[in-house]
């Protein structure tokens, strides 16, 4: 079997490292359940992003001299990057399985949680401003491609174990199940916990990776219903333009940072426990070896899975119609070493923690020939994972949230 990878920070003493072992999972660690591998980092300092500094300015100077970082980007790019310097942090092989992470208990204090949820906006004002989209497309041929999203506010009667939720979600084998700290507001443990199934951008010295995904169907617990789906889904033509946006953006974006670029298997279904997506996988080899993972994350985000073509303009009108913080939802979480190497994911299916509180976010992306009711309903479908992992039912959620 591989051996762990267990890697210290220069200014860290043998004693600190004895006292930290790699397997240790906290709350307030940053960890990354991947399909082959597992990243745990613990004792996280934030970096300070200098003030009105651009994405990629943060990026490059927060990489000068650190061993690893971890973090995450959130949606806009004009808003602080959080990037963390561990203390330790380890890259184990295979994934981890809920035993590390302690028992699934998930609300601390007995009997069943009561849980209230509110729908921001409703699914009908959700629907309003998808149409709202389509009639902009309409006048304006140029835009071809916005990605909206609703939130779910949850409010439960105790405080949400994250481990025993990281845990939960971890056992889709097809996502990424993470849990990042982030910046407290109010002095209270905050947490994006989630678990995507969209790689933004991964790099292993020359090789580079990256797989997005767009074009979206519930899956069904019935063989034949979800077969139908799938096949319904590789078969639409709206879906398949919602996907071309995206590869055509990441090539476009990578084609001058490589010297080789291909999707070689094409568009293809992609499935989690409770989706088909249509994915293509990209594969280049990088000109430069200097441009570090983390500086090609930044480079690609947001990507039209999450934001719209053209960028400015889909970003625009989703500030205008969408009426909430995205926060680090449609951002990106991973990690990235001394030598560049590195994973970020997009930050999808995921929730902020904090307390008994968790904030939902999922989004679809509008073309035209979008129908409002479907979307809002790809939207719900979205939420159906990381609902169940809260150990709600989806039809109480949103009856209770009259959505
Ligand atoms: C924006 C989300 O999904 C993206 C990723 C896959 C498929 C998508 C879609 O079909 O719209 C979205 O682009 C989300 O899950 O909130």
């Amino acid at each position: 079997m591989t051996k762990a990878l267990v890697m210290k920070t220069p200014e860290m003493t043998g004693d600190e490292a004895g006292a930290v072992a790699p397997s240790v999972v906290a709350p307030s660690s940053f960890v990354l359940v991947g399909v082959g591998e597992t990243v745990v980092a613990n004792g996280c300092r934030p970096i300070p992003a200098a003030a009105g500094a651009s994405l990629a300015r943060q990026v490059s100077e927060a990489l000068v001299g650190a061993a690893a970082l971890v973090g995450a980007l959130p949606y806009e790019r004009a808003r602080p990057a959080h990037l963390l310097r561990p203390t330790e942090w380890s890259r184990l092989p295979g994934r981890f399985t809920a035993r590390a992470f302690g028992p699934p208990v998930l609300l601390r204090g007995g009997d069943t949680p009561h849980w209230q949820v509110t729908a921001e906006p409703s699914l009908a004002a959700y629907r309003t401003s998808v149409a709202e989209v389509l009639r902009r497309m309409e006048n304006r041929p140029e835009l071809r491609k916005v990605v909206l999203s609703r939130a779910l506010r949850l409010s439960g009667d105790r405080p949400i174990d994250p481990r025993a939720l990281l845990s939960r979600l971890a056992e889709d084998p097809a996502a990424t199940a993470f849990s990042v700290p982030l910046p407290s507001t109010d002095g209270a443990t905050r947490l994006l916990v989630g678990a995507t199934p969209e790689l933004l951008v991964s790099r292993r010295g020359e090789a580079m990776f990256s797989h997005p995904l767009a074009g979206s169907a519930r899956r069904s617990s019935d063989p034949a219903r979800d077969r139908e789906a799938a096949e319904n889904l590789a078969a639409s033509t709206k879906d398949s333009r919602e996907h071309r946006e995206v590869v055509t953006a990441i090539l476009d974006l990578l084609a001058p940072y490589c010297r080789e670029l291909s999707t070689p298997e094409g568009t293809q279904l992609v499935s989690t426990a409770s989706m088909w997506h249509l994915g293509t996988r990209i594969v280049g080899r990088l000109r430069d070896t200097t441009l570090s993972s983390l500086e090609l994350a930044a480079l690609l985000h947001p990507t039209p899975a999450v934001c719209g073509t053209p960028r400015d303009a889909a970003a625009e009108l989703i500030a205008e119609l969408e009426g909430h913080d995205r926060g680090f939802y449609a951002g990106a979480v991973g990690w990235c070493d001394a030598a560049g190497d590195g994973d970020w994911h997009v930050a999808l299916r995921c929730a902020e923690i904090s307390g008994g509180e968790a904030w939902l976010h999922a989004g679809a992306g509008i073309v035209p020939g979008s129908d409002p009711v479907a979307e809002g309903e790809e939207t719900a479908a979205k939420f159906a994972a990381m609902l169940r992992a809260l150990g709600l039912d989806e039809a109480i959620a949103f009856e209770g949230a009259a959505a």
